[in-house]
């Protein structure tokens, strides 16, 4: 049977994210050197590496704002760029800006009613009292503190329940009750989650498998257990990533 394209098959819905083969070069450099990624549905999974090794590029290219130079990218069935994509994807990027001529509330209306959100205004309340903006909602973003415009950013990217979430760094310049709140927040999220992110304890709450790409290829990939068995109760986590992030076949 034909499926049109804002149609999703029963596999599909099963598959978040499907990656063949994935290559992004900038002049000599191959930021992403054939990446084959397959994420199901709500699994939630780390992106690990070095600074540089092409997480961002890749998160990009997922996301739809990027082309690869070649390759396949399917979200739930769809390439990246479409319509039916972008309904489902919740994209925070590492230098998330929010809309500097719109105060708080309005962004979390404007970006709300464009990614048509059901219960805009409950969400918008909710948002402003878990994040604490809510006596910042009449501020514009430029007026606010780093960490407060990065909530807003946060919030931007979930207003609308998206079924996968794709951020870089999402708790970036946040405090700590506010972390712990997202990560509240983010473990009732009944979406798919995939992390980029250099803090392993982030990676460790949010996530249960992890991915690390070194210069642009994916060297390692496997549950977070199976990287605890690797440290055999002596090594820290974070040096058995390191070892692991050196190893480019
Ligand atoms: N727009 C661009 N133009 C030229 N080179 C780029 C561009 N974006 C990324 N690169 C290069 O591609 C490679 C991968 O960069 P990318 O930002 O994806 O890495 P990253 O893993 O996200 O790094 P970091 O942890 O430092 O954020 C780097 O060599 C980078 O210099």
């Amino acid at each position: 049977m034909m499926l049109q394209e804002n149609q999703m098959s029963s596999e599909d819905s099963l598959i978040a994210l499907r990656m063949e083969s994935v290559v992004k070069t900038f002049g000599t450099v191959r930021a992403v050197d054939g990446v084959d990624i397959q994420i199901k549905d709500r699994e939630r999974v780390a992106l690990l590496g070095e600074n540089g090794a092409g997480k961002s590029t890749t998160i990009r290219i997922i996301s739809g704002l990027m082309k690869p130079d070649s390759g396949m990218v399917r979200i739930y069935g769809h390439r990246p760029s479409s319509i039916e994509a972008k309904r489902y994807i919740g994209y925070l990027p590492e230098d998330a800006s929010p809309y500097l001529n719109l105060s708080v509330r309005e962004n979390l209306e404007y970006i709300g009613t464009i990614r048509r959100t059901e219960n805009l205004q409950d969400r918008i309340e909710f948002f402003l009292d878990m994040l604490g903006l809510r006596e910042m909602e009449k501020q514009k973003p430029l007026t606010l503190s780093r960490g407060n415009r990065q909530k807003l950013c946060l919030a931007l990217s979930i207003i609308h329940q998206p079924r996968f979430a794709i951020m870089d760094e999402p708790l970036n310049y946040l405090d700590i009750p506010t972390q712990e709140k997202v990560f509240e927040y983010f473990e009732k999220m009944n979406a798919t989650f995939l992390v980029s992110t250099h803090i392993l304890s982030i990676a460790r709450r949010l996530t249960s498998k992890v991915i690390i790409l070194s210069s642009g290829k994916k060297v390692w990939e496997g549950q977070i257990t199976e990287l605890e068995e690797l440290t055999e109760g002596t090594k820290t986590i974070e040096s058995i990533v390191s070892e692991l992030m050196k190893h480019v076949s």
